[in-house]
């Protein structure tokens, strides 16, 4: 056994957690295809051929909305796959890292939510990432559950794309100011797991270091701030976009209907995690001005 096993391969975590697990060992990354979260036959058949020493989870159905009305599979994906791994991981000693969200909260907590506040998810997203949260605590696995928010990449869909491409087609844009959070770079989220993972094999009392933590960049700002951010960012860099910055209006919650609630603060704090882990985290400034330079470097 010493195998690294990452599931959701095309998935922003899952694409950057291939980078930095690499000089871990080796790294078996599955794609939907490889391994169907949805299917635990699957599920199974994967682990028994690839018998990794840890397995990584950032496999998710994210898709927040459609998940309103694709609840069985939200489920599947989000609550039971979940279990069944951290299962196998329990039964065949082999550590699970797993990860939540800023969603299983209900946003009503004026300050950074910690990791034992009580939840009370708003969406079939948020209930589903909770379940599966249960149901790897339940499982007696050495596992670390990493709840993170507001992820982007330069690889994947997320915000910061959306953004980007729609300040280069409309003249005017309306974006959400009354949902706060820290926007978390992909890249961090790998880097940090790589050090967990180091630190728990490194560790004489690996157990103590088990449990849920918070994990995000630190700092926050509102989704129309994030996207104030990037439209700046963006046009100092002599980007051409259809978008000027004052064009870009802050609305509220209500004037920006979805099928899912989203929590007002989404604020994580993030304190366990840097202690335990003896972990610095970065500003949010600072991974949304890399990738954007990346992108801008890669031609988009
Ligand atoms: N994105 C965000 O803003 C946030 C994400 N998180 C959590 O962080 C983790 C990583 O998220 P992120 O990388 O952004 O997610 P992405 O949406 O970028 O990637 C999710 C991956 O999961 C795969 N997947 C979906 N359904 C299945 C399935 N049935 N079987 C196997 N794989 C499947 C997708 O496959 P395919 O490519 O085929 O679609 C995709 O590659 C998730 O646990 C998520 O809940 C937490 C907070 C914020
Ligand atoms: C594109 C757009 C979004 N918004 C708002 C809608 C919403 O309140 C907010 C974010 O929109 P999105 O739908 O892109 O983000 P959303 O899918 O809600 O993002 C969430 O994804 C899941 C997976 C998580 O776990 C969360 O941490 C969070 O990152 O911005 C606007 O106001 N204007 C716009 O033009």
């Amino acid at each position: 056994m010493s195998t690294i096993l990452v599931t959701g391969a095309n998935g922003q975590v899952g694409f950057e957690l291939q980078r930095s697990l690499g000089a871990l060992g080796s790294v078996v990354a599955l794609t939907r295809a490889e391994m169907d979260l949805a299917n635990e036959a699957s599920v199974l058949a994967a682990l028994r051929e690839h018998k990794p020493r840890v397995i990584v989870n950032p496999a998710a159905y994210t898709a927040v909305d459609r998940a309103e009305s694709d609840r069985e599979l939200a489920m599947a994906v989000n609550a039971t796959a979940p279990g069944i791994l951290a299962r196998w991981a329990a039964d065949n000693g082999v550590g699970l890292i797993h990860y939540s969200t800023d969603y299983v909260f209900d946003g009503t907590k004026t300050a950074p939510y910690r990791e034992d506040d009580a939840v009370n998810p708003q969406s079939v997203y948020g209930e589903s990432k909770w379940l599966g949260e249960e149901a790897v605590r339940a499982s007696g696995a050495s596992y670390t559950i990493l709840r993170t928010s507001w992820v982007y990449g330069h690889h994947g869909s997320n915000f910061l794309k959306t953004i980007l491409r729609l300040a280069g087609e409309r003249s005017t844009l309306n974006v959400v100011a009354d949902q706060v959070g820290a926007p978390t770079s992909a890249a961090l989220i790998a880097d940090v797991t790589r050090t967990v993972i180091e630190r728990i094999a490194g560790s004489e009392v690996a157990g103590e270091l088990k449990g849920t933590y918070h994990l995000t960049a630190q700092g926050s700002t509102s989704w129309h701030g994030y996207a104030a951010h990037i439209v700046r960012q963006a046009s100092t860099a002599n980007v051409k976009l259809a978008l000027p910055l004052d064009a870009l209006k802050p609305i509220s919650t209500v004037e920006y209907p979805t099928p899912a609630k989203r929590p007002a603060n989404s604020r994580l704090d993030c304190k366990k995690l840097m202690d335990r882990f003896d972990i610095a985290l970065p500003q949010w400034q600072e991974g949304v001005d890399d990738v954007l330079a990346r992108l801008r470097a890669a031609g988009n």
